[in-house]
């Protein structure tokens, strides 16, 4: 667990002398195992806040406590070790090659080459990158969404117990960048790290974040898990910034095997459970239909996904005109 109690910072401008707040009074704790994506407008202090956390960024007041731990009280290095910190510009090391990349840190900590050289195979394989084939080759070979699984892997070989996500999908183009935050979803239902996502994408914290803290120019606008903020704005701030179609993006995010309830499909339009709800009920808009067979791996139909079920997730209304 990451609290933050009060965190502040200030900036004073060189000229006026008047202070500035890039971050005022932000109490969140973010839980164990869980990502939490720090959603927020352009210059709200979403970057500040993480950078704070690995104490990139010195704070002017208040407290963070990893664990329960004050972080002031442990040297920057031995803070950073604990914790992965993956960028958009991924960083990665242009002369060494992928494996070298990915095992910067185990190596900087001094653990035996062979544990490190199968640690390394199995990650790039975890983040979907065959070690036969990219291991030796240099970051410049590689394609954007290819460097940033490198980048992924490499936070994840100093196996820290908490990472700090800036953006780490933001430079992908929207079929690599989906790609990618599936297979991070996949890793993290098994690692279970304890993550802050710093984005701007409402998209992706809704469909990434356990939890969700929306800032608004430095100060925490609501917290609470995507549900909540989508039924349940605590302000205008936050229904205008997630927009009137939220409820509707939500199902972006959503798969449709897990809405899907039992029932005969036969003769209904089909769709894999592994599409994405807001697409199948474009296929229903599309084919007139009520509902949809929702198939399995073996391509058996396994349950039925009707309108009336989505209509739970969002109002009629926004289904039929903005799907
Ligand atoms: N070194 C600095 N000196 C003065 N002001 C700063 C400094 N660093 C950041 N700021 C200001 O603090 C505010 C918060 O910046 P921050 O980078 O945390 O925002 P952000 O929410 O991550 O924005 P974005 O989504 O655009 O990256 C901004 O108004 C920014 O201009």
């Amino acid at each position: 667990m990451i609290e933050l109690q009060h965190l502040e910072k200030r900036y004073d401008d060189p000229l006026t002398g008047q202070p500035f707040y890039a971050v005022k009074d932000l109490s969140i704790v973010f839980p164990s195992g869980e990502i939490t994506a720090l959603l927020g407008p352009s210059g709200c202090g979403k970057t500040t806040t993480l950078r704070m956390i690995n104490r990139l960024i010195e704070p002017t007041a208040g407290k963070i406590l990893l664990e329960g731990q004050d972080a002031m009280s442990l040297k920057p290095e031995v803070l950073r070790r604990r914790i992965g910190y993956v960028i958009q510009q991924i960083g990665l090391f242009p002369h060494l090659s992928v494996a070298q990349n990915v095992a910067t840190v185990p190596d900087l900590l001094g653990q035996p080459k062979a544990q490190t050289a199968a640690k390394v195979r199995e990650l790039l394989a975890l983040v979907g990158l065959e070690p036969g084939q990219f291991a030796d080759k240099r970051p410049s070979e590689l394609s954007g969404g290819q460097q940033q699984r490198v980048g992924v892997a490499r936070a994840l070989a100093a196996d820290p117990p908490v990472m700090l996500m800036d953006e780490p999908f933001g430079a992908l183009d929207p079929l690599a960048r989906d790609k990618l935050q599936e297979a991070f979803r996949e890793i993290q239902h098994n690692l279970k790290k304890t993550i802050v996502m710093v984005t701007h994408d409402i998209d992706e914290a809704l469909k990434l974040g356990d939890k969700v803290a929306l800032l608004n120019t430095g100060s925490l606008a609501q917290f609470g898990t995507p549900d909540d903020l989508v039924r349940r704005p605590n302000s205008d701030f936050v229904r205008q910034f997630l927009g009137d179609d939220a409820l509707l993006r939500q199902l972006a995010g959503v798969r449709a095997g897990t809405l899907a309830r039992a029932g005969d499909g036969t003769g209904l339009p089909q769709v894999s459970a592994q599409l994405d709800a807001r697409s199948a009920l474009s296929v229903m808009l599309r084919e007139r239909a009520e509902a949809v067979a929702v198939t399995g791996e073996d391509g058996q139909i396994s349950g039925v996904l009707s309108f009336h079920d989505l209509e739970q997730t969002a109002p009629r209304a926004q289904l039929s005109e903005r799907a």
